[in-house]
């Protein structure tokens, strides 16, 4: 039986309790709660100065454990759990706060220290909800604290003793566990009983309640049901807000001292000067994150450039005064990017110092056989600056190269991506690590075993073309790009088997014609071009193909509303700013099919950034 209706509608999601403690297990399994435990490996090491108050501390550890559990189970995963509970629980005396003892004499000291008198036991929590999107986490976090009163009994040193020796105090905070032994210790108890064992389950609830289901205004329940109102009243679950949890806000009503507790939603308030309640808008969390979203990117961005990742791949950890003299960089500097690119989970801070976390070491290293770090030059250097255009781009409808190089910009390829060879060396290196990820899926999206030939259209670096081969090893696959691509192509070729299955083949898609083949590949293709160009493609296309050949398209594929697929009209964007192109939705897609007679069109959605469609070429 489940008491609160929350918790039985948590039953359909992915919940996970970061916490090894068995108490907060059990406490949260008796109230129906069904978790996966997930014990956070974040260092409780805060800085307890830093924090105004102790239950700030206990709250900002409840967040970064639950968050650190986030991460990891969504970069393992690629996919985050629906919800992470994270929690912490201290003492204190005045502004001394117990944690769990070090050893027997350090017990002995917290317990004398409380012997005879009153003291509170905060425990901090952090509800995180997680988003995954586009392979992105986001979170929303509420968090709060709860507190209880405890009086010991004048307590005798043999007695301390004796209790110590059991070992039960040694893992708990305050040195005592109050549902065991050391409830013998206890004279008094003021508040949530199951707080001081090490989750303030009521509490808990309640939060749920406010995020799950937030009382409006004017709803008369609100007044009847203070906790737990009947199970009519609650909402879907799913998010009723884009704004994210309120912060310094007190419950509406009744214990305004939990300032920071998190709430999602609106809650009412008294209007400056007349006193009339009025209603404040959520905190827009998302819409903070959105405006400062380019900060995130540069970061990401300098630290790449900086080599900071390669720096740390598979070494110990180093301090940013060790870091900074390598990067020839300040150390102020170097320790802020360092604490940032931490703070963005690109990197791992400890007492030791920073090092790389998995996804750096595999994505962000420069020479990794799956590094994006050209991809993020290419980014940072190219696409950062035209994004600078882009309202001249949105009100004129036009590419910015020309606002980019000051010059008269032609074709974008062969006049702008590659007027040097270091440019197209950058823009190879970029697609490269770009397709050979995103596309990883591609082949197995649809049964490409009946076709033996394959020319991959505008192949670039032969990314695709590696993982055709690998999936396919019958099917031969040549790699058609413009001559100045294919003289550096050898730069990507695989050293595996697949290697005698690929070959290269120079020419310019727009005059030349194709080398034979019975399937057509366009990877990333279409999207540089407006329709007119792109009919020219499909026609030359069409032309080298007999009926019942295929014509495999890998792009990011829009909603038909254009409203969901955000990577994707991200991408459109991009395109219209380096290009003059445009992503586009399966029915547009096919509506340029169909006049070469490519039908019996199918579309795969695939997990990553890329979609992918075939397409049959029917006599004509
Ligand atoms: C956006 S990239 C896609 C590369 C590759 N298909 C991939 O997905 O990694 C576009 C490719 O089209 C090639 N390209 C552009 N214009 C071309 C032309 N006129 N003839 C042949 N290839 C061309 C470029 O050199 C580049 O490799």
């Amino acid at each position: 039986m489940v008491l609160c209706p929350v918790i039985g509608k948590l039953l359909h999601k992915r919940v996970v309790l970061a916490s090894a403690s068995p108490r907060r297990r059990e406490i949260l399994s008796n109230a129906g709660l069904r978790f996966e435990v997930v014990p956070s490996r974040f260092k409780e090491t805060l800085d307890k100065a830093a924090f105004a108050t102790p239950y700030g501390y206990a709250m900002e550890t409840a967040k970064q454990k639950a968050l650190e559990v986030a991460n990891r189970l969504h970069q393992k995963d690629m996919r985050a759990p629906d919800v992470v509970i994270g929690a912490d629980t201290i003492v204190t005396m005045g502004r001394l706060i117990l944690e769990k003892p070090v050893d027997k004499q350090d017990a002995y000291r917290m317990l004398s220290q409380l012997s005879g008198r009153e003291h509170s036991v905060f425990t901090g929590v952090a509800i995180v909800q997680c988003y995954s999107q586009d392979n992105q986490l986001d979170t929303r976090v509420s968090e709060f604290y709860e507190e209880t009163m405890v009086k010991f009994s004048e307590l005798s040193a043999d007695l301390l003793w004796e209790y110590i020796h059991s070992g039960e105090p040694m893992d708990k905070a305050g040195g005592y566990g109050i549902q065991a032994l050391g409830g013998m210790l206890v004279e008094a108890v003021h508040g949530d009983f199951l707080n001081v064992v090490g989750f303030p389950l009521n509490r808990f609830c309640k939060q749920l309640m406010q995020l799950y289901c937030p009382p409006r205004p004017d709803d008369p329940r609100r007044a009847e049901h203070d906790s737990i109102p009947a199970v009519d009243t609650f909402e879907d679950l799913s998010d009723v807000d884009e704004g994210g949890p309120e912060p310094a806000r007190g419950d509406a009503g009744s214990r305004p001292q939990k300032a920071e507790a998190g709430v999602a939603g609106a809650a009412p308030a008294e209007a400056e000067g007349n006193g009339t309640p009025e209603t404040l808008p959520p905190f827009p969390t998302r819409l903070l994150k959105l405006i400062n979203g380019f900060k995130t990117s540069k970061a990401l961005f300098t630290a790449c450039k900086l080599k900071v990742f390669d720096l740390l791949k598979d070494g110990a950890p180093q301090k940013a005064a060790d870091i900074a003299p390598k990067v020839d960089a300040s150390v102020c500097g170097t320790e802020r990017l360092l604490d940032a690119c931490a703070a963005l989970g690109l990197l791992e801070k400890s007492e030791q110092g920073y090092s790389n976390t998995e996804a750096a070491d595999v994505y962000l290293v420069s020479d990794g056989a799956y590094s994006l770090h050209g991809y993020v030059a290419y980014s940072s250097e190219v696409t950062w600056n035209l994004f600078t255009h882009l309202e001249v781009a949105v009100r004129d409808g036009t590419n910015q190269n020309v606002s980019l190089l000051g010059e008269t910009a032609g074709d974008v390829f062969q006049d702008v991506l590659y007027r040097s060879p270091e440019a197209r060396l950058q823009f190879m290196r970029a697609m490269h690590g770009l397709t050979k990820l995103s596309a990883r899926h591609v082949p197995a999206a649809f049964d490409l075993s009946g076709f033996s030939s394959a020319c991959d259209v505008g192949g670039c670096t032969g990314a695709l073309a590696q993982e055709l081969a690998r999936e396919y090893p019958r099917l031969q696959v040549t790699v058609f790009d413009l001559p100045e691509v294919i003289e550096l192509a050898a730069h990507f070729r695989p050293a595996g088997p697949q290697a005698a299955q690929i070959r290269f083949a120079a020419g310019d898609f727009f005059r030349d014609p194709l080398p034979p083949a019975d399937l057509y590949v366009l990877c990333q293709i279409l999207h540089d071009w407006a329709d007119e160009k792109v009919h020219q493609i499909l026609g030359s296309i069409a032309q080298r193909c007999k009926p019942g050949a295929g014509l495999l398209l890998v792009e990011m594929l829009l909603d038909e509303e254009k409203r969901e697929a955000r990577v994707g009209l991200m991408q459109s964007l991009n395109m219209l700013v380096q290009t003059g192109g445009r992503e586009r939705s399966p029915s547009e897609y096919r509506r340029l099919l169909e006049p070469h007679g490519f039908r019996q069109v199918q579309v795969a959605h695939l997990r990553g950034i890329l979609d992918a469609m075939l397409a049959t070429r029917v006599a004509p």
